[in-house]
């Protein structure tokens, strides 16, 4: 496995060693002892998720909140995704910015999204399986979002915005300004 610290510290791209022979390939997907290891973080994941979605499908910038925050690593199991993570801890030296990398099934990257990051990823090809590991449970009353559209963010999602497919809750989420409000009140 190979781990690379993002420009915001304490994300990381990790890249699996992978062996191919006549059979195909094989790669170990997750080492808990090599990943903490490498990342010197002590990360214990709880819960899996996949998702599935279409060409478009926009799904963010989500976190959950307080004690139920969660760390993620996520990947690609079919497809190829543009996957963002925004730094929102508060006091944070590059509050604010975010990181994009591409993640599909050809790449095998991984993105390893800390606590006290909004998350999303939108689908740049015809369908992608998303799966993540989650180092906390999910807890519906500590869901928290950005829009993912918010205009001081501004993230380039590389695909036009007429082509992008929302859910209700993340068309109706609050702005980057009304959250940092509600941050550092
Ligand atoms: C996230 C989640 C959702 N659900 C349920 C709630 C709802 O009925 C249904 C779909 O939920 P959502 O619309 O929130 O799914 P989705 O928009 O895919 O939400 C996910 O987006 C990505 C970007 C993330 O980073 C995740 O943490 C999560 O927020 O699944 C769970 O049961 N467990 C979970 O852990």
């Amino acid at each position: 496995m190979q781990v690379t610290e993002t420009k915001l510290k304490g994300c990381y791209i990790v890249e699996p060693v992978k062996f191919g022979d006549s059979r195909g390939y094989f790669f170990e997907s997750f080492n808990e002892r090599t990943f903490n290891v490498l990342t010197g973080t002590e990360t214990h994941f709880v819960q899996d998720n996949q998702s599935f979605s279409t060409r478009g499908v926009l799904r963010g910038l989500h976190a959950q909140a307080g004690e139920h925050a969660q760390a993620k690593l996520v990947r690609v199991l079919q497809g190829a995704v543009l996957d963002v993570a925004v730094d929102v801890r508060p006091g944070s030296g590059t509050y604010g910015q975010y990181v994009a990398v591409e993640l599909s099934a050809e790449n095998n990257r991984q993105l390893f999204v800390p606590r006290g990051f909004l998350h999303g990823f939108v689908v740049l090809s015809e369908v992608a399986t998303f799966f993540y590991k989650c180092d906390n449970f999910y807890n519906k009353d500590s869901e928290c979002g950005i829009h993912p559209l918010d205009q001081d963010l501004a993230v380039d999602w590389q695909i036009p915005i007429e082509e992008l497919l929302l859910s209700d809750k993340d068309k109706e989420a609050q702005s980057f300004a009304a959250f940092t409000a509600q941050v550092v009140k």
